[in-house]
């Protein structure tokens, strides 16, 4: 892991909070379907926490180059075994982050299994909203020709995998970034205080 390109988008923020930010020490994991801000909400969260912030697509293109033209080389399949082990890396983290992920990396078993134990938060958001976030898709090699058809395609088959890995959702997609931070915050704080046992294992959507 690269400590340098770890320390990118560490400096905490005027606003963020006390030194002990009361996740127990956890990393902050946000998933969720393709635009619905993980990478910049992740950024946010983390600053007002004072922790790092890290993103498994950025980690990708650190080590691959970019991702369109690595699906293009090597297909989706190559690229899926590569964001498995940059998200290991990631989670793997010598300091509690918040760490933002690709939105297909919850299609991996072994990332779904490696989530339980930290505090997921899967970014849910509507068809409609998708729309005015994702423009031509043209960056989402996911997304082929037909972005919108192919987005909703998409969610249906991973919301399964997102709600039966995520801890909280939330569902604020029209509210600011800073106001989306905080909401994951005090959603954070009530499954805190409701979860039994605390470090309940997440079920596969299978199992439920
Ligand atoms: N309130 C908002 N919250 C989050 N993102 C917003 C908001 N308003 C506009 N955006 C924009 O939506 C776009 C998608 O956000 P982002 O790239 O963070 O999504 P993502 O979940 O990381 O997507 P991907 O799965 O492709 O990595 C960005 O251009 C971001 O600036
Ligand atoms: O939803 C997906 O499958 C993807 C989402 C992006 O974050 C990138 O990880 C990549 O474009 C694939
Ligand atoms: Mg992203």
């Amino acid at each position: 892991m690269d400590e340098e390109a770890r320390r990118i988008d560490a400096v905490p923020g005027p606003e963020h909070e006390a030194d002990d930010d009361g996740f127990e020490g956890r990393n902050i994991v946000l998933i969720g379907p393709m635009g619905s801000g993980k990478s910049t909400v992740g950024s946010a969260l983390a600053r007002r926490l004072g922790r790092p912030h890290v993103d498994s697509d950025q980690f990708f293109v650190a080590r691959h180059g970019a991702i369109p033209e690595y699906f293009l080389a090597h297909g989706e399949a190559a690229f899926r075994a590569e964001e498995e082990r940059v998200v290991a890396d990631l989670l793997d983290s010598p300091r509690p982050s918040v760490v933002s992920l690709g939105g297909g990396a919850v299609l991996s078993a072994a990332t779904r299994g490696l989530l339980r134990g930290h505090l997921v938060v899967m970014l849910d958001m509507s068809l409609e909203q998708a729309h005015r976030r994702i423009g031509d898709g043209s960056t989402r090699p996911v997304l082929g020709e037909h972005p919108m058809q192919r987005w909703a395609e998409v969610y249906a088959e991973r919301e399964p995998l997102y709600r039966g890995a995520a801890d909280v959702v939330i569902d604020s997609a029209d509210a600011t970034v800073p106001q989306r931070a905080v909401t994951i915050v005090e959603a954070l704080r009530v499954h805190l205080r409701t979860a039994t046992p605390p470090t309940r294992p997440h079920q596969e959507a299978s199992e439920l």
